[in-house]
């Protein structure tokens, strides 16, 4: 039993940073795709869009959180629509008749997303570390900054004639600079950041509006002040908050950061400036407090404390977060709890999930139960009181002595390959694509009718069977190199695995926005793991079967399997990761036995987990990089070892990927143009790499020049026989008609650059 401290001082208040903006059933999923297809207006999917949002401030007030937020929702992409706020729209998007009706807006900033026949989309990239994904503004010098939207200020509106007062949330002038490129046709130091006072002009007039509309207060989410880019850009900052500080019509100022702690110069900086609130992560990393203590605390400036975990599915242990906050309170005079992000990384709400087992679920809290903590504690911090203990619950621990004593039994030579191959390969320019082809309506409805009972398995596994059959021969008939089997059994990549493997559970609604349209559900990965059956073979082997081309096998790697999870925090990542990759190892291993030489271990999140500042990289790399070798060590030289990576930006990793000693790495350029082969080129990459040659997250299908033009770039900087040509991740979300049409384009240019290759 805890007392906490009660005093003379403002009450203690409750809020939250964001919200999922899906829908509690991916209402939001299903009326974007309808209105892409054309089978919905404008108006229904506004309307779907106004209800989710409203929906959201009933689920918040009914939780009992004080501070409501608003301007958390968007279509696509909360980056996205801050671009277009701002009018930061590149010209191969404008039209004449940009913005004269709600469709034509709509086309266009769906364009911007997505793509469409006439534009490639905007560059997407990862949101900080974690698997949401935002599009990168382009800017240039020629770049004029203006407010043109009123989003904010009519969703404000909107929640104030619904009967909700709330705080609206802008992603802050800096992170925006620091997130967005230099378009192609700005010179080659240009600094988007240059656009700072003409962005902070812009920024003035929405606060304005807002203030005008009746807004008391506004949450300015920077992010960035995580990172060390961020850390390093005081100057920055302080400019930044002085001027919007200084301004006379305008709310009161809440900086929000998270994603882990700022330091104390930046919290000194946000501490003398004029803003009203700071918010800061207490749960990422425990330096937070020790910024407070360094600053001597906030004193009349708000703390949003952020102590309830915005990014895992754990119930706070109230008890613990209550004596923490009980020691901030003499670091702050007024304080607000908070999460320590928005919980758009969290699936919505916990009561849905009945089949959970009950002990796992009396551990868990999703965004809903979440809020309801926040509100808990803000009562707590008020009222002082007893917390009970029943709130500390952890969860059920689930130890597995068998798999510790394997792990404990491995040599360091387990993790190290004899003979890394590194190729050349006989042919230039082998053609394969990354694993997945479309996931036809058909499949899902036929899984989904599977999981209900209402498929027998047989007749589920001769669809499969078909459905390979077909991804088979089609690859052929493309005239593919290396193929694949389609990854057709699999609902998603991480899921599929831990639905096998013991010491994970899944959900059946927890989903999580990866992309706009696009969800996840990260399953929960809560005890030792290990693997009770193969999991991978039956479907590798009968596609073998059917071709006298090589067939990859395809798995999920350790450190990815962790990324898309929610992992269990009673134990180091690396020793979580290594329990799953020991699991690997074993199909790995039966893969080779039945006949598989080329091996395909997907580390898409290697990139992504990498922590946000430099003095973290080596410890997390060390893991990281171990236990994909202790997965894949154990392989033949004649295997082929492959790995694929779902971003381009790897400068910061490349020589963790090297030491995966992975034959061939596959990675996303197409979007970046190719800007990674010339960086591999010059720094000497020796492995074989396959720098993806289009978008898949695009339904554009590219044309034969355009992929024939970026592999002579390729060409120019990395051995053709080193250089695998596939699109840039894998076709699961694409069409047939589309898939299809690219990868013969993709093969035909393959074609084209070896036949001009010298003999
Ligand atoms: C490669 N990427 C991945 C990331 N994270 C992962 N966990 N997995 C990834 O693959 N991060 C980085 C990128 C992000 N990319 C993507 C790409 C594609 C998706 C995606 O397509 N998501 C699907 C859902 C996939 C899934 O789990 N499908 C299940 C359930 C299907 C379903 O909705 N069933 C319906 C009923 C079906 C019917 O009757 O029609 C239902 O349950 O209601 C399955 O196939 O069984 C999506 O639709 O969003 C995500 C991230
Ligand atoms: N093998 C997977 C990798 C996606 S990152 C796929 O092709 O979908
Ligand atoms: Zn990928």
């Amino acid at each position: 039993m805890t007392t906490t401290p009660t005093g003379p001082r403002p009450p203690v208040r409750s809020t939250v940073h964001g919200y999922p903006r899906i829908g509690p059933r991916r209402e939001l999923k299903r009326a974007c795709e309808s209105y892409w297809k054309g089978a919905t207006s404008a108006h229904e999917l506004d309307t779907v869009a106004s209800g989710l949002r409203t929906g959201v401030l009933a689920q918040l007030r009914a939780a009992g959180v004080d501070d409501l937020p608003s301007n958390t929702f968007s279509l696509y992409d909360h980056v996205l629509d801050t671009a277009v706020l701002f009018d930061l729209v590149p010209s191969r998007f404008a039209s004449p008749a940009a913005a004269a009706d709600r469709d034509e807006e709509l086309r266009r900033y769906f364009a911007m997303a997505r793509g469409d026949q006439d534009a490639p989309p905007l560059e997407m990239t990862k949101w900080f570390d974690t698997n949401y994904h935002y599009l990168v503004p382009e800017l240039s010098p020629s770049t004029r900054p203006r407010l043109v939207g009123d989003t904010p200020v009519a969703e404000f509106r909107e929640a104030a004639a619904a009967g909700f007062h709330t705080r609206p949330v802008l992603l802050g002038p800096l992170t925006f600079l620091m997130l967005a490129k230099a378009a192609d046709d700005a010179p080659d130091d240009w600094d988007p950041l240059t656009l700072l006072d003409q962005l902070l002009d812009a920024y003035a007039r929405l606060l304005a509006e807002l203030r005008s509309a009746g807004a008391t207060e506004v949450q300015l989410d920077e992010p960035i002040l995580a990172t060390d880019e961020g850390r390093a850009a005081t100057g920055r900052l302080e400019h930044a908050y002085q001027r919007l500080g200084a301004l006379t019509e305008r709310p009161a100022l809440l900086v929000s950061t998270y994603f882990g702690s700022i330091g104390a110069p930046a919290l000194r900086v946000l501490k003398e400036s004029p803003v009203e609130a700071v918010g800061l992560d207490l749960v990422t990393d425990d330096e937070a407090v020790d910024d407070l203590v360094q600053v001597s605390g906030l004193g009349s400036t708000r703390l949003v404390a952020g102590i309830v975990d915005g990014r895992n599915v754990w119930r706070t242990d109230v008890r613990a977060a209550a004596a923490t906050l009980g020691t901030l309170l003499a670091l702050a005079d007024d304080i607000t709890v908070s999460t320590s992000c928005s919980l758009l990384h969290v699936p919505i709400d916990l009561d849905a999930e009945t089949a959970l087992p009950p002990e796992l679920r009396g551990a868990l809290a999703f965004a809903k139960q979440k809020a309801e903590e926040t509100a808990l504690l803000a009562r707590v911090l008020s009222e002082g009181g007893e917390v009970d203990d029943a709130s500390a619950t952890r969860p059920p621990s689930f130890t597995d002595a068998r798999v510790r004593a394997r792990l404990d039994a491995l040599g360091p030579q387990a993790e190290r390959r004899t003979k890394v191959r590194g190729l050349p390969t006989d042919t230039p320019l082998t053609t394969t694509t990354i694993g997945s082809f479309p996931q036809t309506p058909d499949l899902r409805r036929a899984r989904a009718a599977h999981r209900r009972g209402e498929l027998p398995d047989q007749d589920y596994t001769k669809l499969l069977r078909e459905e390979i059959d077909r991804v088979i021969a089609l690859q052929e008939d493309i005239g593919l190199d290396v193929l694949v089997h389609g990854e057709p059994e699999r609902n998603d990549m991480v899921q599929y695995f831990a639905e096998q493997l013991r010491g994970y559970a899944t959900t059946e609604y927890g989903w999580v926005q990866s992309y706009g349209s696009r969800c996840v559900r990260p399953p929960i990965l809560y005890g030792d793991v290990s693997r009770p059956a193969p999991m991978t073979v039956e479907w590798i082997t009968y596609a073998q079967g059917r071709t006298d081309k090589p067939v990859k096998g395809m798995l999920t790697g350790p450190v990815t399997m962790l990324a898309w999870s929610f992992v269990r925090t009673d134990q180091p990542l690396g020793e979580t990761a290594r329990q799953v990759a020991l699991a690997l190892r074993d199909e790995v291993a039966d893969l080779e036995r039945a006949g598989i030489r080329h091996i395909q271990v997907d580390e898409a999140a290697l990139r992504e987990l990498l922590p946000l500042r430099r003095e973290h990289h080596q410890d997390y790399l060390d893991w990281a990089v171990g236990s994909f070798r202790l997965a894949t060590g154990g392989v033949a030289p004649t295997t082929t070892v492959h790995t694929h990576m779902c971003y381009s930006e790897f400068g910061l990793i490349v020589d963790g990927i090297e030491a995966l000693d992975a034959d061939v790495t596959s990675v996303e350029a197409a979007r970046s143009r190719m800007e990674l082969v010339a960086d591999l080129g010059r720094r000497g990459y020796r492995r074989g790499i396959g720098p993806g040659v289009y978008d898949i997250h695009s339904p554009r299908v590219p044309t034969v020049e355009e992929i024939e033009e970026s592999l002579r770039l390729a060409v120019a900087h990395i051995d053709p026989h080193k250089l695998w040509v596939n699109p840039d991740c894998g076709l699961k979300t694409r069409r047939y008609a589309e898939a299809e049409q690219a990868l013969r384009n993709m093969v035909e240019a393959a074609r084209r650059v070896r036949a001009d290759l010298a003999p």
